[in-house]
Protein backbone atom coordinates (compact mmCIF):
# COMPACT_ATOMS: atom_id res chain seq x y z
CA UNK A 1 0.00 0.00 0.00
CA UNK A 2 1.60 3.47 -0.48
CA UNK A 3 0.87 6.43 1.40
CA UNK A 4 -0.62 9.26 -0.96
CA UNK A 5 -1.37 12.11 1.50
CA UNK A 6 -1.87 13.08 5.14
CA UNK A 7 -5.88 12.68 4.98
CA UNK A 8 -5.94 9.54 2.58
CA UNK A 9 -3.04 7.63 4.98
CA UNK A 10 -5.56 8.50 7.97
CA UNK A 11 -8.52 6.87 6.11
CA UNK A 12 -6.37 4.19 5.23
CA UNK A 13 -4.42 2.45 7.79
CA UNK A 14 -3.48 3.39 10.78
CA UNK A 15 -0.14 1.79 12.33
CA UNK A 16 0.51 1.87 16.18
CA UNK A 17 3.51 2.44 17.42
CA UNK A 18 4.49 1.37 20.78
CA UNK A 19 6.99 3.69 22.67
CA UNK A 20 9.20 2.26 25.85
CA UNK A 21 11.44 5.22 27.38
CA UNK A 22 12.53 6.38 30.31
CA UNK A 23 10.62 9.55 31.90
CA UNK A 24 13.44 11.91 30.63
CA UNK A 25 13.47 10.52 27.08
CA UNK A 26 9.79 10.04 27.32
CA UNK A 27 9.27 13.96 28.09
CA UNK A 28 11.90 15.37 25.69
CA UNK A 29 10.59 12.84 22.64
CA UNK A 30 7.36 12.72 22.87
CA UNK A 31 6.47 15.99 21.98
CA UNK A 32 2.78 17.31 20.95
CA UNK A 33 4.27 18.08 17.38
CA UNK A 34 5.11 14.58 16.86
CA UNK A 35 2.02 12.75 17.96
CA UNK A 36 0.04 15.22 15.96
CA UNK A 37 2.34 15.46 12.81
CA UNK A 38 2.34 11.31 12.98
CA UNK A 39 -1.10 10.50 13.54
CA UNK A 40 -2.44 13.09 10.26
CA UNK A 41 0.01 10.32 8.41
CA UNK A 42 -2.03 7.46 10.35
CA UNK A 43 0.90 6.77 13.34
CA UNK A 44 -0.69 6.80 16.85
CA UNK A 45 2.11 6.50 19.41
CA UNK A 46 1.31 4.81 22.28
CA UNK A 47 2.98 4.52 25.71
CA UNK A 48 4.06 1.17 26.86
CA UNK A 49 3.10 0.83 30.62
CA UNK A 50 6.51 -0.81 32.61
CA UNK A 51 5.47 -1.95 35.95
CA UNK A 52 8.65 -2.92 38.31
CA UNK A 53 6.92 -4.67 41.04
CA UNK A 54 5.92 -7.35 38.23
CA UNK A 55 7.85 -10.95 37.76
CA UNK A 56 9.75 -10.97 34.77
CA UNK A 57 7.34 -13.69 33.26
CA UNK A 58 4.37 -10.94 34.66
CA UNK A 59 6.20 -8.52 33.16
CA UNK A 60 6.45 -9.93 30.02
CA UNK A 61 2.70 -11.18 29.77
CA UNK A 62 2.18 -7.46 30.76
CA UNK A 63 4.08 -6.12 27.47
CA UNK A 64 1.81 -8.96 25.77
CA UNK A 65 -1.47 -7.83 26.56
CA UNK A 66 -0.61 -4.25 25.41
CA UNK A 67 -0.06 -5.41 21.93
CA UNK A 68 0.21 -6.02 19.39
CA UNK A 69 1.90 -3.36 17.65
CA UNK A 70 3.26 -2.63 14.03
CA UNK A 71 6.38 -1.68 15.85
CA UNK A 72 7.99 -1.15 19.41
CA UNK A 73 10.85 1.69 19.25
CA UNK A 74 12.48 1.69 23.36
CA UNK A 75 15.26 2.94 24.67
CA UNK A 76 15.70 0.69 27.81
CA UNK A 77 18.40 -1.54 29.41
CA UNK A 78 19.00 -4.89 30.99
CA UNK A 79 17.84 -8.39 31.05
CA UNK A 80 14.27 -7.88 31.88
CA UNK A 81 13.36 -5.68 29.16
CA UNK A 82 15.11 -7.90 26.86
CA UNK A 83 13.30 -10.51 28.05
CA UNK A 84 9.81 -8.62 27.79
CA UNK A 85 10.83 -7.87 23.98
CA UNK A 86 11.47 -11.60 23.39
CA UNK A 87 8.54 -12.97 24.64
CA UNK A 88 6.14 -10.45 23.01
CA UNK A 89 8.31 -11.31 19.72
CA UNK A 90 7.60 -14.43 20.29
CA UNK A 91 4.13 -13.51 20.58
CA UNK A 92 3.78 -11.34 17.73
CA UNK A 93 6.53 -12.17 15.55
CA UNK A 94 5.41 -9.54 13.04
CA UNK A 95 6.35 -6.45 15.10
CA UNK A 96 9.31 -4.46 14.03
CA UNK A 97 11.53 -4.15 17.29
CA UNK A 98 13.90 -0.89 16.62
CA UNK A 99 16.23 -1.48 17.51
CA UNK A 100 16.74 -5.19 18.76
CA UNK A 101 18.66 -5.35 21.97
CA UNK A 102 21.08 -7.64 20.55
CA UNK A 103 22.49 -4.55 17.96
CA UNK A 104 22.27 -1.94 20.63
CA UNK A 105 24.16 -3.68 23.23
CA UNK A 106 27.12 -3.18 21.41
CA UNK A 107 27.49 0.58 22.24
CA UNK A 108 27.49 -0.12 25.57
CA UNK A 109 31.20 -0.55 25.79
CA UNK A 110 33.42 2.17 24.51
CA UNK A 111 35.89 -0.21 22.44
CA UNK A 112 33.13 -2.35 20.94
CA UNK A 113 30.68 0.86 19.69
CA UNK A 114 34.08 2.16 17.56
CA UNK A 115 35.04 -1.52 15.96
CA UNK A 116 32.71 -0.58 13.12
CA UNK A 117 34.76 2.55 12.35
CA UNK A 118 37.74 0.60 12.19
CA UNK A 119 36.61 -1.51 9.88
CA UNK A 120 35.19 1.21 7.41
CA UNK A 121 36.01 1.29 4.12
CA UNK A 122 35.58 4.97 2.84
CA UNK A 123 35.32 5.56 -0.76
CA UNK A 124 38.45 7.30 -1.76
CA UNK A 125 37.09 10.35 -3.37
CA UNK A 126 36.59 12.10 -0.32
CA UNK A 127 40.29 12.12 0.21
CA UNK A 128 39.37 12.14 3.81
CA UNK A 129 40.48 9.32 6.89
CA UNK A 130 38.10 8.77 9.33
CA UNK A 131 39.76 6.46 12.26
CA UNK A 132 39.30 6.50 16.03
CA UNK A 133 41.73 8.13 18.65
CA UNK A 134 44.70 5.68 19.88
CA UNK A 135 43.42 3.90 22.73
CA UNK A 136 43.72 1.27 25.82
CA UNK A 137 41.66 0.05 28.21
CA UNK A 138 42.53 -0.32 32.09
CA UNK A 139 40.50 -3.12 33.08
CA UNK A 140 42.41 -2.58 37.22
CA UNK A 141 43.06 1.04 36.86
CA UNK A 142 43.92 1.14 40.44
CA UNK A 143 46.54 -1.21 39.86
CA UNK A 144 50.15 0.56 39.12
CA UNK A 145 51.32 -2.58 37.04
CA UNK A 146 48.07 -2.14 34.49
CA UNK A 147 48.85 1.50 34.60
CA UNK A 148 52.36 1.34 33.73
CA UNK A 149 52.18 -1.52 30.95
CA UNK A 150 49.55 0.13 29.07
CA UNK A 151 50.60 3.45 29.08
CA UNK A 152 54.04 3.03 27.67
CA UNK A 153 55.37 2.32 24.35
CA UNK A 154 53.08 4.78 22.46
CA UNK A 155 49.92 2.49 23.42
CA UNK A 156 48.59 6.18 23.67
CA UNK A 157 50.12 9.63 24.20
CA UNK A 158 48.97 12.52 26.59
CA UNK A 159 46.73 14.28 26.76
CA UNK A 160 44.18 11.63 27.12
CA UNK A 161 40.40 11.57 28.20
CA UNK A 162 39.43 8.86 30.69
CA UNK A 163 36.20 7.38 29.68
CA UNK A 164 34.21 4.98 31.92
CA UNK A 165 34.28 1.69 29.80
CA UNK A 166 31.07 1.03 30.49
CA UNK A 167 28.57 3.48 28.33
CA UNK A 168 25.07 2.51 30.34
CA UNK A 169 23.23 5.84 29.98
CA UNK A 170 23.98 6.37 33.71
CA UNK A 171 25.64 9.77 34.93
CA UNK A 172 28.62 7.87 35.95
CA UNK A 173 29.49 6.75 32.28
CA UNK A 174 29.13 10.59 30.96
CA UNK A 175 31.97 11.28 34.00
CA UNK A 176 35.17 11.82 32.12
CA UNK A 177 38.31 13.26 32.76
CA UNK A 178 41.13 15.11 30.69
CA UNK A 179 44.56 14.31 32.35
CA UNK A 180 47.64 16.18 31.23
CA UNK A 181 50.00 13.44 31.52
CA UNK A 182 51.61 10.09 33.66
CA UNK A 183 51.24 12.24 36.62
CA UNK A 184 47.71 13.44 36.16
CA UNK A 185 46.71 9.81 35.43
CA UNK A 186 48.70 8.52 38.81
CA UNK A 187 46.81 11.26 41.06
CA UNK A 188 43.20 10.52 39.18
CA UNK A 189 43.82 6.31 39.76
CA UNK A 190 45.73 5.92 42.52
CA UNK A 191 45.52 9.13 45.00
CA UNK A 192 41.58 9.62 44.72
CA UNK A 193 40.29 6.15 45.24
CA UNK A 194 36.47 7.12 45.35
CA UNK A 195 36.06 8.39 41.68
CA UNK A 196 34.38 5.68 39.26
CA UNK A 197 37.51 6.06 37.71
CA UNK A 198 39.37 4.45 39.89
CA UNK A 199 37.24 1.91 40.58
CA UNK A 200 35.99 0.82 37.00
CA UNK A 201 37.49 -0.24 33.87
CA UNK A 202 38.45 3.11 32.15
CA UNK A 203 39.25 3.51 28.08
CA UNK A 204 42.11 5.86 27.75
CA UNK A 205 41.59 8.05 24.45
CA UNK A 206 44.16 10.18 23.05
CA UNK A 207 42.73 13.21 23.33
CA UNK A 208 42.84 14.81 19.40
CA UNK A 209 42.79 18.87 19.01
CA UNK A 210 39.73 19.50 17.38
CA UNK A 211 39.21 23.77 17.14
CA UNK A 212 36.41 22.94 20.16
CA UNK A 213 33.87 21.91 17.65
CA UNK A 214 32.80 18.52 17.87
CA UNK A 215 30.19 17.10 14.47
CA UNK A 216 27.22 15.41 15.68
CA UNK A 217 25.71 13.29 13.09
CA UNK A 218 21.84 12.08 13.94
CA UNK A 219 21.00 9.42 12.02
CA UNK A 220 17.34 8.05 11.28
CA UNK A 221 17.59 4.93 9.37
CA UNK A 222 18.84 6.16 5.80
CA UNK A 223 18.08 9.82 6.84
CA UNK A 224 21.49 11.20 8.22
CA UNK A 225 21.85 15.28 9.42
CA UNK A 226 25.31 16.62 10.82
CA UNK A 227 25.11 19.40 13.19
CA UNK A 228 27.83 21.32 15.53
CA UNK A 229 28.05 21.54 19.05
CA UNK A 230 30.60 22.94 21.66
CA UNK A 231 33.70 20.77 22.93
CA UNK A 232 36.87 21.56 24.77
CA UNK A 233 39.39 23.57 23.51
CA UNK A 234 42.52 22.68 22.13
CA UNK A 235 45.81 22.17 23.75
CA UNK A 236 48.97 23.88 23.32
CA UNK A 237 52.57 22.77 24.14
CA UNK A 238 52.54 25.62 25.91
CA UNK A 239 49.42 24.71 28.13
CA UNK A 240 50.24 21.15 28.38
CA UNK A 241 53.78 21.77 30.08
CA UNK A 242 52.12 24.21 32.36
CA UNK A 243 49.07 21.71 33.70
CA UNK A 244 51.48 19.16 34.71
CA UNK A 245 49.96 16.94 36.78
CA UNK A 246 46.65 18.19 36.29
CA UNK A 247 43.16 16.67 35.79
CA UNK A 248 40.04 18.34 34.43
CA UNK A 249 36.83 16.58 35.04
CA UNK A 250 33.74 16.98 32.76
CA UNK A 251 30.66 15.36 31.44
CA UNK A 252 27.97 16.09 28.84
CA UNK A 253 29.88 18.63 27.44
CA UNK A 254 28.92 18.35 23.87
CA UNK A 255 25.36 19.09 25.30
CA UNK A 256 26.25 22.76 25.01
CA UNK A 257 24.96 24.89 22.07
CA UNK A 258 26.25 25.14 19.13
CA UNK A 259 29.61 27.06 19.24
CA UNK A 260 29.74 30.80 17.81
CA UNK A 261 31.12 31.59 14.65
CA UNK A 262 34.63 32.71 15.13
CA UNK A 263 36.74 34.20 12.45
CA UNK A 264 39.48 31.52 11.99
CA UNK A 265 42.45 34.07 11.35
CA UNK A 266 42.31 34.59 14.90
CA UNK A 267 42.97 30.92 15.62
CA UNK A 268 45.87 30.45 13.73
CA UNK A 269 44.64 27.54 11.99
CA UNK A 270 44.99 26.93 8.08
CA UNK A 271 41.47 26.17 8.10
CA UNK A 272 37.95 26.85 10.08
CA UNK A 273 37.46 24.67 12.52
CA UNK A 274 33.58 25.68 12.78
CA UNK A 275 33.06 24.60 8.46
CA UNK A 276 31.00 21.59 8.34
CA UNK A 277 32.39 18.45 7.07
CA UNK A 278 31.45 17.93 3.32
CA UNK A 279 27.87 16.77 3.28
CA UNK A 280 28.63 13.67 0.80
CA UNK A 281 30.95 12.28 3.55
CA UNK A 282 28.81 12.51 6.04
CA UNK A 283 26.30 10.50 4.20
CA UNK A 284 28.68 8.08 3.22
CA UNK A 285 30.01 7.87 6.99
CA UNK A 286 26.36 7.59 8.44
CA UNK A 287 25.74 4.84 5.94
CA UNK A 288 28.99 2.68 6.44
CA UNK A 289 28.32 3.05 10.27
CA UNK A 290 24.25 2.24 10.15
CA UNK A 291 25.18 -0.80 8.18
CA UNK A 292 28.13 -2.20 10.60
CA UNK A 293 25.89 -1.54 13.56
CA UNK A 294 22.78 -2.54 12.40
CA UNK A 295 21.14 0.25 13.77
CA UNK A 296 18.34 2.60 12.96
CA UNK A 297 18.07 4.94 15.70
CA UNK A 298 21.83 6.90 16.90
CA UNK A 299 24.03 9.68 16.83
CA UNK A 300 27.69 9.49 16.85
CA UNK A 301 30.42 12.09 17.09
CA UNK A 302 32.75 13.32 14.75
CA UNK A 303 36.06 15.66 15.32
CA UNK A 304 38.40 16.86 13.04
CA UNK A 305 42.11 17.04 13.44
CA UNK A 306 43.25 20.85 14.09
CA UNK A 307 46.40 19.97 12.91
CA UNK A 308 45.18 17.89 9.33
CA UNK A 309 41.66 19.06 8.09
CA UNK A 310 41.43 16.09 6.00
CA UNK A 311 41.80 13.58 9.23
CA UNK A 312 38.52 12.95 11.08
CA UNK A 313 37.91 10.77 14.39
CA UNK A 314 34.78 9.13 15.56
CA UNK A 315 34.77 9.68 19.16
CA UNK A 316 31.54 8.04 20.23
CA UNK A 317 27.96 7.01 19.51
CA UNK A 318 24.95 7.29 21.06
CA UNK A 319 21.21 5.01 21.24
CA UNK A 320 18.65 6.61 20.58
CA UNK A 321 19.57 10.62 20.96
CA UNK A 322 18.32 13.97 21.40
CA UNK A 323 16.32 13.82 18.22
CA UNK A 324 14.08 16.64 19.00
CA UNK A 325 16.60 18.76 19.24
CA UNK A 326 16.76 18.57 15.10
CA UNK A 327 14.41 20.80 13.15
CA UNK A 328 11.52 18.72 11.41
CA UNK A 329 12.18 15.67 13.33
CA UNK A 330 8.56 15.08 13.54
CA UNK A 331 8.68 14.55 9.74
CA UNK A 332 11.67 12.53 9.64
CA UNK A 333 10.55 10.16 12.49
CA UNK A 334 6.88 10.07 10.24
CA UNK A 335 8.06 9.04 7.31
CA UNK A 336 10.93 6.68 8.45
CA UNK A 337 8.40 4.80 9.99
CA UNK A 338 5.89 5.19 7.17
CA UNK A 339 8.60 4.05 4.79
CA UNK A 340 9.09 1.16 6.99
CA UNK A 341 6.03 0.00 6.90
CA UNK A 342 4.72 0.16 3.97
CA UNK A 343 7.38 -1.33 2.13
CA UNK A 344 6.16 -3.91 0.07
CA UNK A 345 9.02 -6.45 0.86
CA UNK A 346 8.42 -6.28 4.45
CA UNK A 347 5.87 -8.23 6.46
CA UNK A 348 2.25 -7.80 5.47
CA UNK A 349 2.12 -5.94 9.13
CA UNK A 350 -1.19 -7.67 10.14
CA UNK A 351 -1.75 -7.64 13.76
CA UNK A 352 -2.63 -10.78 14.78
CA UNK A 353 -0.43 -13.67 17.24
CA UNK A 354 1.92 -16.28 16.32
CA UNK A 355 -0.08 -18.97 15.22
CA UNK A 356 0.27 -22.52 16.67
CA UNK A 357 1.77 -25.10 14.66
CA UNK A 358 -1.80 -26.62 13.55
CA UNK A 359 -2.95 -23.80 12.36
CA UNK A 360 0.29 -23.01 11.01
CA UNK A 361 -0.51 -26.56 9.23
CA UNK A 362 -4.29 -25.08 8.52
CA UNK A 363 -2.97 -21.81 7.38
CA UNK A 364 -0.22 -23.25 4.48
CA UNK A 365 -2.70 -25.42 2.94
CA UNK A 366 -5.27 -22.51 3.05
CA UNK A 367 -3.58 -19.59 1.32
CA UNK A 368 0.05 -17.78 1.25
CA UNK A 369 -1.05 -13.98 2.38
CA UNK A 370 1.82 -13.04 4.03
CA UNK A 371 5.30 -11.55 2.97
CA UNK A 372 8.05 -13.54 4.17
CA UNK A 373 7.78 -12.79 7.71
CA UNK A 374 11.00 -13.41 8.64
CA UNK A 375 11.96 -11.78 11.99
CA UNK A 376 10.76 -8.44 13.53
CA UNK A 377 14.24 -6.42 13.11
CA UNK A 378 17.58 -7.60 10.83
CA UNK A 379 15.86 -7.35 7.70
CA UNK A 380 15.33 -3.19 7.70
CA UNK A 381 18.34 -2.52 6.06
CA UNK A 382 18.67 -2.14 3.00
N1 LIG B 1 39.49 11.77 21.87
C1 LIG B 1 38.98 12.96 22.09
N2 LIG B 1 39.69 14.07 21.72
C2 LIG B 1 39.18 15.30 21.96
N3 LIG B 1 38.02 15.55 22.56
C3 LIG B 1 37.28 14.50 22.95
C4 LIG B 1 37.71 13.15 22.71
N4 LIG B 1 36.80 12.32 23.22
C5 LIG B 1 35.83 13.08 23.72
N5 LIG B 1 36.09 14.39 23.57
C6 LIG B 1 35.25 15.52 24.04
O1 LIG B 1 34.54 15.06 25.17
C7 LIG B 1 33.13 15.04 24.90
C8 LIG B 1 32.51 13.85 25.60
O2 LIG B 1 33.07 12.62 25.13
P1 LIG B 1 32.14 11.41 24.77
O3 LIG B 1 31.25 11.80 23.63
O4 LIG B 1 32.97 10.21 24.58
O5 LIG B 1 31.31 11.29 26.13
P2 LIG B 1 29.80 10.88 26.40
O6 LIG B 1 29.51 11.10 27.82
O7 LIG B 1 29.58 9.52 25.85
O8 LIG B 1 29.02 11.98 25.50
P3 LIG B 1 27.46 12.14 25.16
O9 LIG B 1 27.00 13.21 26.08
O10 LIG B 1 27.47 12.57 23.71
O11 LIG B 1 26.82 10.80 25.36
C9 LIG B 1 33.04 15.00 23.40
O12 LIG B 1 31.81 15.50 22.93
C10 LIG B 1 34.20 15.91 23.01
O13 LIG B 1 33.83 17.25 23.25
O1 LIG C 1 18.74 13.86 26.76
P1 LIG C 1 19.35 14.41 25.52
O2 LIG C 1 18.33 14.95 24.60
O3 LIG C 1 20.43 15.38 25.84
O4 LIG C 1 20.01 13.19 24.74
C1 LIG C 1 21.24 12.63 25.14
C2 LIG C 1 20.96 11.24 25.61
O5 LIG C 1 20.23 11.31 26.82
P2 LIG C 1 18.80 10.63 27.04
O6 LIG C 1 18.71 9.38 26.23
O7 LIG C 1 18.75 10.38 28.49
O8 LIG C 1 17.79 11.63 26.59
C3 LIG C 1 22.23 10.47 25.90
O9 LIG C 1 21.87 9.15 26.16
P3 LIG C 1 22.67 8.26 27.18
O10 LIG C 1 24.05 8.10 26.63
O11 LIG C 1 22.68 9.02 28.48
O12 LIG C 1 21.87 7.00 27.24
C4 LIG C 1 23.17 10.48 24.69
O13 LIG C 1 22.55 9.82 23.60
C5 LIG C 1 23.46 11.92 24.29
O14 LIG C 1 24.31 11.89 23.17
C6 LIG C 1 22.15 12.63 23.94
O15 LIG C 1 22.43 13.99 23.65
P4 LIG C 1 22.66 14.46 22.13
O16 LIG C 1 23.78 13.65 21.58
O17 LIG C 1 21.38 14.25 21.38
O18 LIG C 1 22.98 15.90 22.32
Amino acid sequence: MKIESSSDAAAAQRYRIGYAFAPKKEQSFIQPSLLHHASQNGIDFVPISITDSLSEEEAAEALIQQGPFHCIIHKLYGHRWNHQLKQYSSKYPQTLILDPPDSIERLHNRVSMLQVVSALKLNSQFNISVSVPKQVVLQNPQSPDSIHNNTNDGAVEFPVIAKPLLANGSAKSHEMYLVFDPKGLQTLLLTNTTTSASTQPILLQQFVNHGEVVFKVYVIGEYAQCVKRSSLPDISEQQLTASEGQVLRFSQISNSPQPQEEDEHGLGLSHDPHEMPPSDFVQELARGIRLGLKLNFFNFDVIRDSGNPHSYFVIDINYFPGYAKLPSYEQVLTNFLLALLTTPTQKDHQLEPATTEEEEEEEESDHDHLGDGGGGDASLLP
